[in-house]
């Protein structure tokens, strides 16, 4: 029998944050999904056991993953808004103080009515400059808590190198740890300092454009350990990202391929009562991958950006 390199963690796995808040580890990405679409596609995701949605003001179709969200808690009773962590991003042309405050009304106007409160916003990225990126974290500061416009349970950031976040640490005005930091992350880009550094901190990581876009699935050693083992690329690119404790965006508008990418993570307790069908995996609460596949894809060196025109958005000034 082959070695495995092994975990307990399954579909409603969640990580702690460290504002004591807990997000789920499978999250539904809606990036590129035609507005007309989404909120169908993340009804599903939710029916297919997703409690996570990665959203943004940038992917114009968040009052329909809202409105997706919506639709799946009228339906399902048993399941309440708390269990569902919906996250959305200030895009860079909205930053700076004023004009985050702006951005967050509007966001309440497109989501409030809906899903009522928001777990997390994030800067989207570091790509403007200090100024905006210091007023944006002050305003979106000022909507944690209970406030009039919008509640906002966690901030964080997005595509923030280790210098954005020194930055931030350094400034007077700093009071509110971000909880996570979403970067592209696959075996081509491991990002093993930022990583580090992240995880000394408590910052989590979220990892996105985990499946590589589909563009790496046609490279020779991951069809050759696909082949060996049996597991598709897919499958085998989530178990990888799983297995780095990374919290884990996927995004597919093909409902097979939902619940597809869903079972990368075996079930757990509790799932089968939100499943009707029950355990689709061999294993309850064990995610597995062979050593073979790890050892392989550890390529601690690479630096493969696939995502912002190949250019790496956390190394920018
Ligand atoms: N903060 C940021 O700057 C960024 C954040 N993100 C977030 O991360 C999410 C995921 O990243 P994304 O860049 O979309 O890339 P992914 O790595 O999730 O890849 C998505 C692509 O892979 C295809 N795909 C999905 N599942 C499968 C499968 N099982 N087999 C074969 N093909 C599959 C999809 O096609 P199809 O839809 O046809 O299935 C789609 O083209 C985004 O939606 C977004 O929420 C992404 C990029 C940047
Ligand atoms: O989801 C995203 N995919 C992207 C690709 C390029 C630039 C921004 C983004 C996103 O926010």
């Amino acid at each position: 029998m082959s070695q495995t390199v092994s975990m307990q963690l399954t579909k409603n796995s969640k990580y702690k944050l460290n504002n004591g808040q807990y997000i789920p580890v499978a999250g539904f990405g809606v990036y590129l999904m035609p507005a007309e679409k989404t909120a169908e596609l993340v009804y599903q995701a939710l029916v297919e056991g997703y409690r996570h949605i990665d959203s943004a003001v940038g992917y114009y179709n968040e009052r329909e993953a809202a409105q997706g969200v919506a639709k799946f808690l009228k339906d399902h009773p048993n399941v309440h808004r708390r269990d569902i962590w919906f996250t959305t991003k200030i895009r860079n042309q909205d930053q700076g103080y004023e004009e985050t405050k702006e951005s967050v009304k509007q966001i309440a106007a497109d989501v409030k009515e809906y899903i009522d409160y928001v777990d997390l916003v994030l800067i989207h990225s570091a790509k403007t400059n200090k100024e905006k990126r210091l007023g944006t974290y002050k305003a979106l500061q000022e909507f944690v808590g209970v406030n009039p416009v919008l509640q906002i349970k966690s901030i964080g950031v997005s595509n923030y190198g280790i210098h954005h976040l020194e930055e931030l640490f350094n400034w007077d005005g700093y009071l509110i740890k971000p909880v996570v930091n979403q970067v592209e992350l696959h075996p081509w880009l491991p990002r093993i300092e930022l990583r580090e550094y992240c995880a000394k901190l408590h910052i989590l990581l979220e990892a996105y454009t985990p499946l590589t876009r589909g563009e790496k699935f046609t490279d020779p050693e991951l069809v050759q350990l696909s082949q060996k083992y049996k597991i598709s690329p897919a499958d085998i690119l989530l178990k990888w990202s799983y297995l780095q404790g990374f919290i884990v965006l996927a995004k597919t508008e093909n409902p097979q391929r939902i619940r597809e990418n869903l079972d990368a993570l075996p079930d757990g307790p509790g799932d089968a009562f939100e499943n009707p069908l029950g355990r689709r995996n061999s294993t309850l609460g064990r995610l597995d991958l062979e050593v073979e596949i790890i050892e392989t894809l550890n390529k601690p060196n690479s630096k493969e950006v696939l995502t912002w025109g190949g250019v790496d958005p956390t190394l920018c000034e």
